[in-house]
C-alpha cells in the first residue's frame, strides 16, 4: 500500500483471499436500499457490506457474521480483501467499521476455527488473523470503531486497530482481552497493541485478570476515546471522522506509521515463529479441553 510519499505500510504478504472465497458474493455492487448515485452504491461480500460515500469519502463497513461476527476464516478474508479495495480505491479516506449484527460488535476468534481441527488448519487461520491485524493496524486510511455491542478479545483488537473508538453506552457492551479467561494467552503483538493504547500497568492488569470493562470503565482506562448513547453512536463515529480527515492525509499518514511501525515490525520479524507457536500452543490436549468446555459453556448459556 504506496502512500503519496511512496512509503509503503503493510507488505502484500496475504496468502491466498481469493481461494478462500469461493461461494461468496465478493466484489457484488449493488445499489443501496433508497440509493441512486454512485456515492449510494454499495458493495461487500457475504459477511462484510460495504456502504461507499463518494462524496465524503467515508466508506461504513459492517460486519455481518450471524450471530456473534466471529471471526471465521472466511469473515478474516472478507475483510481483507475489502479494506484493499477502499485503499486501493482514491475516493475513499476513511472507514468507520461497525456491526450489523444486534448486541455484538465481534465475539473474537471463531473458537469452532481452533477447536477440533488439524494443526494445517489452525496455522491458516492464524496467519489470517496476524494479516488482517497487520492491515488494519498500517492501513493509511482513518478507521473509526463505532462499537454497537459487546467487543471481546479478538473483537478487542479488531477496535485497537482502528484509529479511534466510539463505544455505545450499553453495560452489556463490554470491552477487553478476556483470553486468560479461557486459559489461553494473548500473543505478543495482541500484547503491544493493547500497551500502546492503555499503557503498560493497566495492561499488565487487564491482560492477567482477562478484564472486560464495561463502557465507563473503558473510557477511563482509555480504550475508548467517547461513551455516547447508543442512537448515537454512527454520528459520533462520523463527527470523529470529520476531526481525522481534517487533516492533511499524508502528514497523518506518515505520523500513524510512525507511531506503529515497530509494533507491526516486531510481528513481521517473527511471524513464522509466532504462528508456529500458536499452533503448538492450541493444540495441547489441555488447550483444546479448556475450549471445548468454554465453547461448551456458551452454547449452554443460551437455554
Ligand atoms: C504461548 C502462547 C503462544 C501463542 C498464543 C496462543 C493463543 C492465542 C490465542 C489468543 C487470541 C485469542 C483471541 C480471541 O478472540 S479468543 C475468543 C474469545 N471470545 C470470547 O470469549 C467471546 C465469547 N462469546 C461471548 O462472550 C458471547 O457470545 C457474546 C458476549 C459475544 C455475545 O453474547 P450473546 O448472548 O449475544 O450470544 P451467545 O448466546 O453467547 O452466542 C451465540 C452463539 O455464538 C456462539 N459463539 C459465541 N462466541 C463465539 C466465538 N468466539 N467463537 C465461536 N462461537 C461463538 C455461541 O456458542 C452461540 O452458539 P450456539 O449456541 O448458537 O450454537
Amino acid at each position: 500500500m504506496a502512500l503519496a510519499s511512496g512509503v509503503r505500510f503493510a507488505p502484500r504478504a496475504l496468502l491466498r483471499p481469493w481461494a478462500l472465497l469461493r461461494g461468496t458474493t465478493l466484489g457484488r455492487t449493488e445499489p443501496a436500499a433508497g440509493g441512486g448515485g454512485d456515492g449510494a452504491r454499495r458493495f461487500g461480500s457475504q459477511r462484510v457490506l460495504v456502504e461507499p460515500d463518494a462524496a465524503s469519502g467515508v466508506a461504513v463497513m459492517k460486519l455481518r457474521n450471524p450471530p456473534v461476527n466471529a471471526l471465521s476464516l472466511e469473515l478474516l478474508t472478507e475483510l481483507v480483501i475489502s479494506l484493499e479495495k477502499l485503499e486501493n480505491d482514491k475516493t475513499f479516506r476513511g472507514i468507520i467499521l461497525t456491526s450489523d449484527c444486534p448486541r455484538v460488535f465481534c465475539a473474537g476468534l471463531d473458537l469452532t476455527e481452533i477447536c477440533g481441527r488439524n494443526p494445517a488448519h489452525c496455522a491458516e487461520y492464524w496467519k489470517a488473523m496476524q494479516e488482517l491485524w497487520l492491515r488494519m493496524y498500517l492501513s493509511s486510511l482513518v478507521l473509526v470503531a463505532a462499537i454497537n455491542g459487546a467487543c471481546p478479545a479478538g473483537g478487542c483488537i479488531i477496535a485497537l486497530s482502528c484509529d479511534c473508538r466510539v463505544l455505545a453506552d450499553n453495560p452489556k457492551y463490554r470491552i477487553g482481552l478476556n483470553e486468560t479467561l479461557l486459559g489461553i494467552i494473548a500473543p505478543f503483538w495482541l500484547k503491544d497493541t493493547y500497551v500502546n493504547t492503555i499503557g503498560h500497568r493497566a495492561s499488565e492488569q487487564a491482560l492477567q485478570l482477562g478484564s472486560l470493562f464495561p463502557p465507563a470503565e473503558a473510557l477511563q482506562v482509555g480504550l475508548v476515546d467517547q461513551v455516547v448513547p447508543e442512537d448515537q453512536v454512527q454520528s459520533t463515529a462520523l463527527s470523529e471522522m470529520a476531526r481525522w480527515l481534517a487533516v492533511p492525509d499524508h502528514a497523518r499518514q506518515l505520523t500513524k506509521n510512525m507511531m506503529r511501525k515497530a509494533t507491526a515490525d516486531r510481528l513481521l520479524r517473527q511471524r513464522d515463529a509466532d504462528t508456529q507457536n500458536f499452533v503448538s500452543f492450541v493444540c495441547r490436549d489441555s488447550i483444546q479441553k479448556s475450549l471445548q468446555a468454554y465453547l461448551e459453556k456458551l452454547r449452554q448459556r443460551k437455554g
